[in-house]
């Protein structure tokens, strides 16, 4: 199952990791790193409206390249200038072509807050989130445990940082809520098949209540969706495909914005 590939590949890859930096020197790293001055993410969501968070992603499982050519720092940088919400970047090598550097980049480069886009499984990649730059981390509900879940968020929280607390099961959604989660995203696609349902999130959507941010994730593609999503009372979405394909990013999003106010 490719969701136990991506997890194996990441064990994998955090003691290549830290083989090469320990936690303490990460640590210390992170300690005397400066303020960021980013946009609260978290208050950002919590205004009205439907906030855009789009993704800067060469290739994903199920899709495999998306795009040949890919200047990542200017895809950000149009993706912020178009007034994008938060960007996330991939930073999973092995499945995504993603790389710790694009976020560390891209992070120096906007004023938009970024999110580590991983499958976050310890620690130590929440410290190297943050030391590369990012103001947001992913925990998926399907890939760790209920500790698990409720001490990374806490220790992303210590550290300025915000998460999104993926679900995609009504099982998820209540364990998500049961961790304390500030945010929750609901994502469209299976990860266990790749299967995308845009239904999943609206019929989920009702389970959060007021006063927690919800995020509709994958498979969104059109004006017609964003609206769909802004009156199910959804406070942001999540985008890559979509926007990595576009020849125009900066005027799809302006009109992604635009279509959630209508
Ligand atoms: O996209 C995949 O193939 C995939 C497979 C297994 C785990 C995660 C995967 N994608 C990560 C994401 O959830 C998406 O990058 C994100 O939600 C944006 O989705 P989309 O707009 O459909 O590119």
């Amino acid at each position: 199952m490719i969701l136990d590939d991506l997890v194996a590949a990441t064990q994998r890859r955090l003691k290549k990791h830290e083989a090469q930096k320990s936690l303490t020197e990460l640590k210390n790293e992170v300690a005397h790193m400066p303020a960021g001055l980013k946009p609260d993410f978290l208050a950002v969501l919590n205004e009205p409206g439907l906030h855009v968070i789009s993704e800067v992603k060469k290739a994903s499982p199920s899709k495999g390249t998306i795009v040949t050519d890919f200047p990542y720092l200017q895809i950000a940088i149009s993706y912020d200038e178009a007034g994008a919400d938060a960007i996330s970047v991939l930073t999973e090598p092995d499945y995504f072509n993603g790389h710790l550097n694009y976020l560390k980049e891209i992070s120096q480069a906007v004023s938009a807050p970024t999110l580590r886009k991983d499958f976050t499984i310890d620690p130590y990649m929440i410290y190297e989130a943050k030391a590369n730059g990012a103001s947001i981390i992913l925990l998926i509900v399907a890939i760790v445990d209920d500790q698990q879940l409720r001490s990374y968020r806490e220790l992303a929280e210590s550290l300025g940082m915000q998460a999104i607390v993926e679900a995609y099961t009504a099982d998820e959604v209540t364990r998500a809520l049961n961790s304390g989660a500030k945010i929750i995203g609901i994502n469209n696609r299976n990860l266990k098949d790749f299967k995308v349902d845009f239904q999943n999130s609206l019929k989920l959507r009702a389970m959060v209540p007021e006063g927690i941010p919800v995020i509709a994730e994958s498979g969104i593609k059109t004006q017609a969706d964003v609206e769909v999503l802004a009156d199910a009372g959804f406070n942001g979405i999540l985008m890559g495909e979509t926007l990595m394909r576009s020849d125009d990013k900066e005027a799809l999003i302006k009109e992604f914005k635009q279509a959630a106010v209508k």
